[in-house]
C-alpha cells in the first residue's frame, strides 16, 4: 500500500530541475541561490541495509534467524552492500556470537553519557567492548515513547562516535507535520542538531524514516522518498559541502518489503534501507539486501 497523493509542490515552493526531479526550493527552507541552481547528483556510495529487530525475539527465534542469515550470506556480495542487524540489547551478545562477517551488529540505542552510575543504561564503551560496531540513534519510537529531542539525539550520536562506533541517526516527520506543510522545517531542525554535534561524517549513515510509514504497511512511493532524499542531500551539501554530502549514505525506512524494495532502490538518492518488520524474516530481508543489484 502506498500513501496516496504527493506533496503539494506549489505550497512548498517546489521547482523542477532539468533532470526532471522535483526539488523543494526556497520555502519553507531557504537554501542558498547557489544550491538552488545546482542539480544534486546521486551518491555513488556503497549500498547499506540495516535490520532493526526492535523489541522482538526469543533466544530460539534469534538463533534460527542468525542461522538463516548465515546460510543466506552467499546471496549477496559484501563488496557491494553493507549489512547490519540491530537486535535488542539483551540479544546483542548472542547475535554477535552467531553472526560473523559479512554481517555487523548494531545496538538500537546508546546512553548519552559514558560508563558509571546510570542504572539500566548501556554506554557506547560497553557496546564497543562487546564487539558491537554500530548503533542507531533517534529512532522515531524513542523520540515518541522516550521523549528524545533533537538535541538528545545529536548528543547521543556524538557520544557514540567518540567511543568509535558507527552511527545510524534516524530522522523523519509525522503525518500531521507533513500534512501541515512542516516537512522540510522538521527535517531541517533534525539535521541541524546532527550537524551541531557531529565532526566525523564518514562513520554516519542517515536513516530517513517517515513516521507515517513505519509499521503501517503504508510505504512512501519511490518518488516521495526520492524527493525527500534529494532535499536532504541538498541540505547536507549546503551544511557540510559537496564532497561529504555526496558520499554520505541516506537510507530509507518505513514499510520496506521484499516486494517494494527494488523500485525504491532504483531512486538515485536512496542508498539503502532500514528495515523493521521484514528484517525478522530472513528470506524477505535477504531479498531487500539483494536489491542493491539494481543500483549496479
Ligand atoms: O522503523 C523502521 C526501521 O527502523 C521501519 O519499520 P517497518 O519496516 O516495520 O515499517
Amino acid at each position: 500500500m502506498q500513501l496516496q497523493g504527493r506533496l503539494n509542490h506549489a505550497s512548498l515552493g517546489a521547482h523542477r530541475v532539468s533532470n526532471a526531479r522535483v526539488l523543494p526550493s526556497s520555502r519553507p527552507v531557504a537554501l542558498s541561490r547557489r544550491l538552488q541552481q545546482q542539480i544534486v547528483c546521486a551518491s555513488d556510495a556503497k549500498f547499506f541495509v540495516g535490520g532493526n529487530w526492535k523489541a522482538n525475539g526469543t533466544v530460539s527465534m534469534v538463533d534460527q534467524l542468525c542461522k538463516d542469515l548465515t546460510a543466506g550470506a552467499k546471496q549477496f556480495d559484501p563488496k557491494n552492500v553493507d549489512v547490519v542487524v540491530a537486535p535488542t540489547a539483551v540479544h546483542l551478545q548472542q547475535v554477535k556470537g552467531a553472526l560473523g562477517a559479512p554481517y555487523e551488529v548494531s545496538a538500537q540505542d546508546v546512553w548519552i553519557k559514558g560508563p558509571g552510575a546510570y542504572t539500566g543504561e548501556v554506554p557506547a564503551e560497553i557496546l564497543k567492548d562487546m564487539g558491537i560496531t554500530w548503533t542507531l540513534t533517534g529512532h522515531s519510537e524513542r523520540r515518541a515513547y522516550c521523549g528524545e529531542t533533537n538535541e538528545v539525539v545529536g548528543q547521543k550520536t556524538a557520544r557514540a562516535l567518540e567511543a568509535d562506533l558507527n552511527v545510524i541517526p534516524c530522522i523523519g516527520e509525522t503525518l500531521d507535520q507533513r500534512n501541515s506543510g512542516q516537512l522540510f522545517e522538521v527535517l531541517t531542525a533534525q539535521v541541524q542538531a546532527l550537524v551541531d554535534n557531529i565532526q566525523d561524517w564518514s562513520r554516519i549513515v542517515v536513516a530517513y524514516e517517515p513516521v507515517w510509514a513505519i509499521g503501517t504497511g503504508v510505504v512512501a512511493t519511490p518518488e516521495q522518498a526520492q524527493e525527500v532524499h534529494a532535499f536532504l542531500r541538498k541540505l547536507f551539501t549546503e551544511k557540510l559541502g559537496p564532497q561529504t554530502a555526496s558520499t554520505l549514505r541516506i537510507i530509507y525506512g518505513g514499510s520496506v518489503s521484499d516486494s517494494n524494495c527494488k523500485d525504491l532502490a532504483t531512486q538515485p538518492d536512496i542508498d539503502g534501507f532500514l528495515v523493521g518488520g521484514a528484517s525478522l524474516k530472513s528470506g524477505a530481508f535477504l531479498t531487500i539486501v539483494g536489491s542493491h543489484s539494481v543500483k549496479a
